[in-house]
């Protein structure tokens, strides 16, 4: 039964398609309640599982004669040193992706933060910042969404980790301190989440600090760390989509605090600017861009950068399955399919919004998100209708809850699932989350 499960996979999809997904992919068990199959590294994993879910479900039922779910796991638990380095040094752009180790990105460098005229200086204080710890205090960054914020914290994250081995850094964002306080008061224990962020932080940097509006409670909390960590001298960094006298709902004391520092706006990159990033963009992936294909590009995506970075990625994947040259026309046509891809009206309610750009982009209908399949494409469909509700529109759980008719321990468990992958830049998640928030900030009020 095992090789039929295998052998009906292979006659559904296209010979192309196997073998430059499927190459790794094999069947590990057939168990009572599941089918387990292995792959060799985490970004065909999720691959695999966002875009061939439907078809591998379709060939266990043909095969077995039982609707059993299925799981992908990593072969042999991880990969290798030497199938790190085999994969490093050649094979398909999938085998490459790095494998993350810590909550950093390992490509929000300095190294790959693109710097124009419009960003100079904020740069070279970032630069300074993670040299000379304490020196601006504390740094605040704020701008518009996609613009390279969190790239920018997390390199200075890297960097002084590298300058300052000894000194205890720690990123996060302003939601998981929130959980991670939540969790404390639970277990009775928030001496212990108190003395995690003001005594053991030699640099804390707090991402998308606007997620804390209204939450007066998690404000006070972060206030009295943000003074203990202040007055010891040690670094803070934070960043926002707003400016600080914007963060309404805010206690004016945190706010005098966020502006009592360096006080920085990251700003929209210029053409000739975006020209360039999307180069990097590309090489981060291994891919060279040709100069034309990314004048094209950069000229006709300006904005969030993650539209950027999701056509390019479009670009690079189109042209692995179909074994085609990434040139002008290519991409022409990738731009018309965003393009063609119209706007959501901002008018409907942000769950329509959500369903609308979802059943666009993973062409599943709300029918199946609002049901009760356990199908692995619909399952991620659902945690990421509740996750944009929470971090693109600002919803609460209880309302996410409502909302999606789900429980709270659900929507919870759904919320924090996609926030690590969004959070490690991991694979097909990743790039899907980038799509959707794309096409949602895209949205044209005239439909
Ligand atoms: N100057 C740059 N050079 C190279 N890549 C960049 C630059 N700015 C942004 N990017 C890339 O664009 C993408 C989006 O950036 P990022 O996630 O840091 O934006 P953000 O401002 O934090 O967004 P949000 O407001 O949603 O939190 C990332 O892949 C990042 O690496």
């Amino acid at each position: 039964m095992s090789s039929q499960i295998i052998n009906v996979l292979k006659k559904k999809v296209a010979k192309k398609t196997w073998d430059n997904w499927f190459s790794t992919f094999e069947l590990k068990s057939v168990e009572d309640d599941r089918v387990v199959f292995s792959v060799a590294n985490l970004f065909i994993k999720d691959w695999l599982q966002t875009k061939y879910g439907g078809v591998i479900n379709r060939s266990i039922h043909e095969a077995t004669g039982k609707e059993l779910p299925f799981e992908i796991v990593f072969k042999d638990g991880e990969l290798s040193k030497e199938e790190t380095a085999v994969h490093q040094q050649a094979g398909s752009l999938l085998k490459r992706k790095p494998l993350m180790i810590s909550n950093l990105n390992p490509e929000y460098t300095f190294e790959n933060f693109v710097v124009g005229e419009e960003n100079r200086a904020l740069y070279e204080v970032a630069r300074d910042v993670a040299r000379n710890p304490g020196k601006y205090n504390p740094f605040f960054v704020y701008g518009g969404v996609g613009l390279g914020k969190t790239h920018l914290l997390q390199a200075i994250a890297q960097e002084t980790m590298t300058n300052f081995p000894d000194k205890k850094v720690l990123y996060i964002t302003s939601e998981q301190f929130m959980n991670d306080m939540i969790q404390s008061i639970k277990e009775n224990n928030i001496q212990k989440f108190r003395d995690h962020y003001r005594k053991r932080s030699d640099v804390l940097l707090i991402d998308d600090i606007q997620f804390l509006i209204g939450k007066k409670g998690v404000q006070t909390e972060f206030f009295h760390s943000f003074n203990e960590l202040h007055d010891a001298g040690k670094q803070l960094i934070i960043c926002s989509d707003r400016n600080p006298e914007e963060l309404d709902n805010f206690h004016s004391r945190l706010i005098s605090r966020f502006q009592m520092g360096m006080l920085m706006t990251i700003q929209q990159p210029e053409a000739e600017t975006r020209f360039h990033i999307a180069k990097k963009l590309a090489q981060r992936e291994s891919v060279s861009l040709p100069d034309d294909v990314a004048m094209i590009l950069a000229s006709n995506i300006d904005g969030n950068l993650r539209r950027l970075r999701g056509a390019i990625i479009k670009l690079i994947v189109h042209s692995s399955v179909y074994n085609a040259r990434i040139d002008i026309s290519l991409a022409s046509r990738i731009l018309q399919s965003f393009a063609s891809s119209p706007g959501i009206p901002s008018s409907q309610k942000p769950i329509d919004q959500i369903y609308d750009a979802i059943e666009r982009i993973m062409k599943i209908s709300r029918e199946d998100i609002k049901g009760n399949s356990r199908n692995k494409e619909i399952v991620l469909a659902r945690q990421l209708v509740m996750y944009i509700l929470k971090q693109h529109f600002g919803k609460q759980v209880v309302e996410i809850a409502r909302e999606t008719g789900k429980q709270h321990p659900t929507v919870i468990h759904s919320i924090k699932k996609i926030d690590k992958s969004v959070m490690m830049g991991k694979g097909s998640t990743k790039i899907l989350y980038d799509d959707l928030i794309g096409l949602l900030s895209s949205r044209s009020a005239a439909v």
